[in-house]
């Protein structure tokens, strides 16, 4: 097939070179889709349909579709509605599927397979082996796809419709994330002119963990969706190199000071006290105050963007001036009405009462204004509030100011009233709940058109600004009617490591149940004291006799003197982000970092310390739970201080 689309001449179908230009590109992205994947394999799933449907046609499952010389097809897209089965059957609901074999493979070689006669009464119900190689499988490089394996409970999100918002709560390692990605694969898949027309855009944390999980929708031959974090998407407007205390930026972050710019943005219209005077020709036309004072009422009323009204109000004028001129018996046309429009009178009438708004001014202006601010969050925010989030020192200048993220945020929400931010198709938010509710917002005004995939785990907050409710949360995100679904089986963490982590829940997120592992091993814990870094360094060469990937994860203000000691031990690591290869497949990863990552053992560096780093006691047992549960296989903990109670088992909250 790659053959095919390369060999294409295209020297005589095309009428001209922009028309070249863009086939040329085409061909180009699906040669790009069509790349062999090294241990990537063709097939890993057979459907054999009972006589009863598909003429009980025989199907084989893959990453993508491929047809044969004559282009009859040979595997079938695992999106395909032909594939489902291979998702959702059942011996409850076989689906009208008498045979589904999943093929297993070790580099690209074929090793294994498991057959199911779904419809066969005497054939026992059996865990799948093949999904606990899969998932066993030790992990080196960037995050895999997991289309041989979605579970159903996973394949219900995947393939819900590009229509609604879903929501995701899951524990750690529930495949949230790669739930998240799949469902964007197969939006592409069900939707794609629409999407390539509206864009789709994954949003993560941090770019480490971009790049972690940037290769699985190339993977699966997705090469068009953009990843930014929020910061990303909200930092065109300003340059952020500030920070805020906690108090300031719960403030910042919160809704209400959508309100507070709202009416600072408003607070710029004056009504006007003066009739604005047409001269054409020989004839003046006024149009009073009174009236002018009616079409400023009825635009702000109508709640449009402050641009959009700003762009409306001198064809507004104008129009007012042509009914004075049709009364007068002339017979003025939209021409007149245009240059009306742009007459001197009429633009400096503008000005005045409706003057342009630089969001990053304004927003300078109510963190550095005391009375500015007092007036617009007036009734929105006490005394005490407006003080957190004023700046100490008035900066002189939008350039010289230092912008904290949240302040970003601000300048975002007030550029949207001035002027509509596009909308995209499709939006992926993972690990949802550390965005503020001015986050949402800003991420819910780039899928106001569009649909968005909501993904998260409460007990992993560690903002002080964490979300607390999904339903709060999609309110905020403009879309209270998504559909809230809970993902409890856990593929990552496995038993034993899970309910060591588990024992933190009641103390810091109580009500949220812990993770069934689906693991049938039980993993390896290690709990043991340490002297000395010396020993975290030998827990990390210990690890490195296992396959896979090992991540040694300390609190942050420990990350240089453990850079420096496995240095000096002739260690090299790398960074979160960083691919892991055969030869270097230890990461030092700084707690702070470790959301939404994952290593095939953990070395876990002094559990009080990362506790200690943080604000206060509960978010810093939920950084700890992050950090727990990031092992895939085993997990050391190694701890020179005493352990925090909590997760000495015999504690209750
Ligand atoms: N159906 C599946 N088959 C095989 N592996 C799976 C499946 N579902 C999830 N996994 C694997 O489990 C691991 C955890 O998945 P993922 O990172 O998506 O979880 P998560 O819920 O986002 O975790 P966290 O809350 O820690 O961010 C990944 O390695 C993923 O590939």
């Amino acid at each position: 097939m790659r053959e095919d689309v390369e060999a294409m001449d295209i020297r005589d179908v095309t009428a001209n070179w922009v028309n070249a230009a863009v086939l040329q590109k085409q061909i180009e992205a699906r040669v790009a889709a069509l790349a062999d994947l090294r241990h990537t394999p063709l097939f890993f799933g057979r459907l054999d349909y009972l006589e009863t449907a598909q003429e009980g046609q025989r199907f084989y499952v893959g990453r993508r579709h491929v047809h044969d010389a004559d282009g009859d097809p040979m595997v079938v897209d695992w999106r395909a509605p032909v594939s489902r089965p291979f998702y959702r059957a059942s011996r409850k609901d076989p689906m009208h599927i008498g045979l589904r074999r999943r093929f297993g493979y070790t580099g690209g070689d074929l090793t294994a397979y498991e057959d199911e006669h779904l419809t066969d009464p005497d054939e026992q119900e059996r865990t799948s082996r093949l999904l606990q190689a899969e998932i066993e499988r030790p992990r080196v490089g960037p995050m895999r796809d997991i289309v041989a394996t979605i579970q159903p409970e996973q394949d219900e999100i995947v393939r819900s419709g590009l229509a609604g918002t879903v929501c995701v709560q899951g524990g750690p390692g529930t495949g949230k994330t790669a739930v998240g990605l799949h469902r964007v694969a197969y939006l592409l898949y069900a939707h794609r002119e629409r999407l390539a027309r509206t864009g789709t855009l994954v949003i993560g944390p941090n770019r480490s963990f971009l790049h972690y999980i940037e290769q699985v929708l190339p993977a699966l031959g997705e090469l068009e969706v953009r990843q930014a974090t929020v910061d990303e998407l909200v930092g065109t407007h300003v340059e952020v190199r500030g920070t805020d205390t906690a108090p300031a930026g719960v403030v910042k972050g919160d809704a209400r000071m959508a309100e507070v710019l709202r009416r600072a943005v408003r607070s710029y219209v004056t009504v006007p006290a003066e009739p604005v005077v047409v001269v054409r020709g020989s004839r003046r036309w006024r149009v009073p105050a009174y009236e002018l004072q009616q079409i400023v009422t009825e635009l702000l009323d109508r709640d449009i963007r402050y641009g959009a009204a700003r762009d409306a109000l001198p064809q507004r004028i104008a129009h007012a001036v042509l009914v004075r001129m049709e009364q007068a018996g002339e017979a003025p046309d939209d021409r007149v009405q245009d240059a009306v429009a742009r007459n001197a009178a009429v633009k400096a009438a503008v000005k005045e009462v409706w003057p342009p708004v630089d969001p990053a001014k304004l927003v300078l202006r109510l963190l550095s204004d005391p009375a500015f601010l007092a007036v617009h969050a007036d009734g929105v925010l006490d005394p005490e509030e407006q003080a957190a989030i004023l700046w100490a020192k008035p900066p002189r200048s939008v350039r010289s100011a230092r912008w904290s993220a949240a302040d970003a945020v601000l300048v975002d929400e007030a550029a949207d009233l001035v002027s509509r931010t596009p909308s995209l198709g499709h939006v992926v938010l993972d690990e949802a709940q550390d965005l503020s509710p001015m986050q949402y917002r800003a991420v819910g005004r780039r899928c106001t058109t569009g649909s968005a995939t909501v993904l998260g785990d409460l007990a992993q907050g560690t903002t002080p600004w964490a979300t607390r409710s999904w339903a709060e949360a999609l309110a905020h995100l403009g879309k209270p009617e998504a559909a809230v679904e809970e993902l409890t089986a856990g593929f990552r963490v496995p038993r034993e490591v899970i309910a060591y982590a588990s024992r933190l829940l009641p103390h810091m997120s109580p009500g949220l149940a812990e993770v069934r592992s689906v693991r049938e091993s039980p993993g390896s814990l290690d709990v043991r004291p340490a002297d000395g870094d010396a020993d975290v360094v030998a827990a990390c060469t210990e690890s490195l006799r296992h396959q896979g990937s090992i991540g040694l994860i300390a609190a942050d203000a420990r990350v240089p003197a453990l850079a420096e000691a496995l240095a000096g031990a002739g260690l090299v690591h790398l960074a979160p982000g960083d691919e892991t290869t055969p030869d270097c497949r230890l990461t030092l990863v700084p707690a702070s970092l470790a959301k939404g990552l994952e290593y095939d053992h953990v070395v876990l560096d002094d559990p009080a310390a990362i506790v200690a780093a943080e604000p206060d006691e509960r978010t810093g047992l939920r950084r700890l739970y992050v950090a727990l549960t990031r092992a895939v296989s085993g997990l050391t903990v190694l701890h020179s201080a005493a352990l925090p109670p909590q997760l000495c088992k015999s504690t209750t909250p």
